[in-house]
C-alpha cells in the first residue's frame, strides 16, 4: 500500500461521480445489535445494508495484499486505516443499483469520519446510535458463535476501550450537529426494532409529502 496521502489522492479521483445517495451511519458498541437490525430495517425499507466490518472481512477472505494488514487489525480490536475502509465502502456504493444505504460500524474514529466527508462527499441523513451497555454486549459477543477473531474476552475487552476512546466522539459530534437518533439497545430484538420503525417510517412518511 502506498503513502495515506497517495491512497487518498486515488480515491478522491474516483469520487462518487454523479451518484446521489442517503446514507444512515449505523454506530453503537460491539454486539449493541447493529447487524441483527439492520437485516429488518432492509426488508422494511429498502436500504442496502454495508456492514464496514462485513467488507474487511470479506477482503481479507479475497485474498487481498492487504489481508494479513486488516486480519493482525480486526484481531486486535484496532482500526484500519481509513483509505482501504472508505475504498471498500465506495467500491459497494458505486456497485449497487441503490441509492439508500445503512454503513454498519463506520465511521470509527474522527479520522475516518473527516476522510469519509471529505473524499465521497457524502454527509449522512442521521445517524442510528445503539446504546448498549458493556456487560450485555460481553454477553451477546460471547454467545455469538460465528467463528469471528475477535470475539474472545481479551478482543473484546479492546474493542470496548476503542469503542468509548475513539468512536463515542464521532457520535458526539454529530449529537452537536442535532443527527443523532438514539435507541434503547439493552431491549429485547423485536422491541429493538419497534423503536427503530418509528424513526424510519417517519423518513418514508417525508419523502412522500
Ligand atoms: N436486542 C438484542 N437482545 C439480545 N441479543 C441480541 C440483540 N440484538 C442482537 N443480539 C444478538 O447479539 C449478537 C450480536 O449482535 P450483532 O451481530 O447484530 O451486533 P453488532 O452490533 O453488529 O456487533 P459487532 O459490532 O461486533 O459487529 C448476535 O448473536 C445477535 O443475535
Ligand atoms: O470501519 C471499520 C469497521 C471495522 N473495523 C475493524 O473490524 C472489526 C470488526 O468490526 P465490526 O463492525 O464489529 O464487524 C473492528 O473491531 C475493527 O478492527 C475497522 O477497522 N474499521
Ligand atoms: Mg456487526
Amino acid at each position: 500500500m502506498g503513502s495515506a496521502t497517495e491512497a487518498t489522492k486515488d480515491i478522491s479521483e474516483n469520487l462518487l461521480g454523479d451518484k446521489k445517495v442517503t446514507v444512515v451511519f449505523v454506530l453503537g458498541g460491539p454486539g449493541s445489535g447493529k447487524g441483527t437490525q439492520c437485516a429488518n430495517i432492509v426488508e422494511h425499507y429498502g436500504f442496502t445494508h454495508l456492514s464496514a466490518g462485513d467488507l474487511l472481512r470479506a477482503e481479507i477472505k479475497s485474498g487481498s495484499e492487504n489481508g494479513t494488514m486488516i486480519q493482525n487489525m480486526i484481531k486486535e480490536g484496532k482500526i484500519v486505516p481509513s483509505e482501504v475502509t472508505i475504498k471498500l465502502l465506495q467500491t459497494a456504493i458505486l456497485e449497487n443499483g441503490n441509492d439508500k444505504f445503512l454503513i454498519d460500524g463506520f465511521p470509527r474514529n474522527e479520522e475516518n469520519r473527516a476522510a469519509f466527508e471529505r473524499v465521497t462527499g457524502i454527509v449522512p441523513e442521521f445517524v442510528l446510535f445503539f446504546d448498549c451497555y458493556e456487560e450485555e454486549m460481553e454477553r451477546r459477543l460471547l454467545e455469538r458463535n460465528q467463528g469471528r477473531v475477535d470475539d474472545n474476552i481479551e478482543t473484546i475487552k479492546k474493542r470496548f476501550k476503542v469503542f468509548v476512546e475513539s468512536s463515542l466522539p464521532v457520535v458526539e459530534h454529530y449529537e452537536s450537529l442535532g443527527k443523532v437518533k438514539r435507541i434503547d439497545a439493552a431491549k429485547p430484538i423485536p422491541e429493538v426494532f419497534e423503536d427503530i420503525k418509528v424513526i424510519f417510517s417517519s423518513l418514508d412518511s417525508k419523502e412522500t409529502a
